[in-house]
């Protein structure tokens, strides 16, 4: 058994302030980040294989693999000043319309009045580009990424951390750390509320990022079907690990409305997710119908909730109680 925090320790010394997401597995092999930013070639080279040394030199240690990242060349953020409040929005399984909500309820919250960024962290497939229409890569600008910006949020994706053409293959750490560097060091100026679309799922991944992030709270998207429903619970209990807030459940696809009669089906059965919430305790939020022109609009980099129209309407009633819940109103900068 290898001694984490002994593991740790050892690190800390070899490479003050520069290793992060130290893992260990049943087998002694050992992994972490180490930053080398402003550091010459040779001399990251040269500092890698001493931190990679001392490792093994812990009881226990079979192998020892570091990750080097060189982007965390900015001075942090001051944590808490610069972004008042972190939103969380996860669901147990991938393709219920979780970036779709994220980005409509950014959207929305921006449209009160509220500064709002939105950080694409779905690594398994980042979506807010095409959701709000982004072109091009985010630039950097004093060593800071420069966040883009359009239906009045400012917006990264975690797909502006890599090369578009290459798979990346993330491990926990490798994306919970880039992911900081997102919420740290860009440049998002100041804002009331950041909301960050996690990856979908409930693993190690989510879980390590919803510690490092400590957002103020999270919202959970499921559709009606029990199956969704079941990882939503995961989500739910997810959360409680971290201690962090679950400030409701949105139900999307609640109901099929046909673009051709305007007749409203429930094809996945009704009100599922508003009766488990109900079981479990946790607020609802409210439901979202499936319709194509969301679809459509979604596709073509325009959110819904940028017009007033029907569609738009159950975006702008659950914007209005995620701000209620996050008493964003206290404080609000002018
Ligand atoms: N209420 C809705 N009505 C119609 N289409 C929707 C609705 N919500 C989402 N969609 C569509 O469903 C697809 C999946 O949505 P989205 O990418 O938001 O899901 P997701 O849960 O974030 O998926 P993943 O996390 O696996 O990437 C998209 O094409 C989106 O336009």
């Amino acid at each position: 058994m290898v001694d984490k925090a002994r593991l740790i320790e050892v690190l800390e010394r070899a490479a003050p302030g520069r290793t992060s997401g130290v893992t260990v597995g049943a087998d002694g092999s050992v992994g972490f980040v180490l930053a080398v930013d402003g550091m010459e070639r040779g001399a990251a080279t040269t500092l890698q294989a001493e931190v990679e040394r001392a490792a093994r030199s812990v009881l226990g240690v079979t192998g020892v693999r570091a990750i080097l990242t060189a982007e965390r060349g900015a001075a942090p953020a001051e944590p808490g000043k610069s972004i008042r409040h972190i939103l969380a929005v996860a669901s147990g399984k991938g393709g219920v319309g979780k970036s779709t909500v994220a980005a409509n309820l950014a959207v929305s919250i921006a449209a009160q009045g509220y500064r709002v960024g939105l950080l694409d962290a779905d690594i398994y497939g980042p979506s807010v580009p095409t959701l709000l229409g982004l072109e091009g890569r985010a630039m950097l600008e004093n060593n800071r990424l420069q966040p883009m910006e359009a239906h009045g949020l400012k917006a990264l994706s975690i797909g502006n951390m890599t090369d578009p053409d290459k798979a990346v293959v993330w491990r926990g750490p490798m994306a919970a750390s880039a992911m900081t560097q997102m919420i740290d060091n860009a440049d998002w100026g100041e804002l009331d509320l950041l909301v960050i679309d996690l990856p979908p799922g409930t693993g190690d991944i989510q879980l390590t990022m919803a510690q490092k992030i400590k957002p103020d709270g999270a919202v959970i998207v499921s559709t009606p079907q029990d199956l969704a429903l079941i990882d939503a619970r995961k989500a739910i209990s997810m959360f409680a690990q971290v201690d962090v807030q679950v400030l409701g459940l949105v139900e999307n696809m609640s109901v099929f409305v046909c673009p051709h009669c305007g007749e409203a089906s429930h094809i996945f059965g009704a009100h599922g997710a508003e009766e488990e919430a109900a079981r479990i305790g946790v607020p609802f939020l409210g439901a979202i119908p499936l319709h194509a022109s969301i679809r459509e609009a979604s596709d073509a980099g325009r959110p819904p909730a940028t017009a007033i129209s029907e569609i738009s309407a159950p975006y702008r009633e659950i914007a209005t109680r995620v701000v209620q819940r996050l008493n964003l109103a206290a404080g609000r900068a002018s």
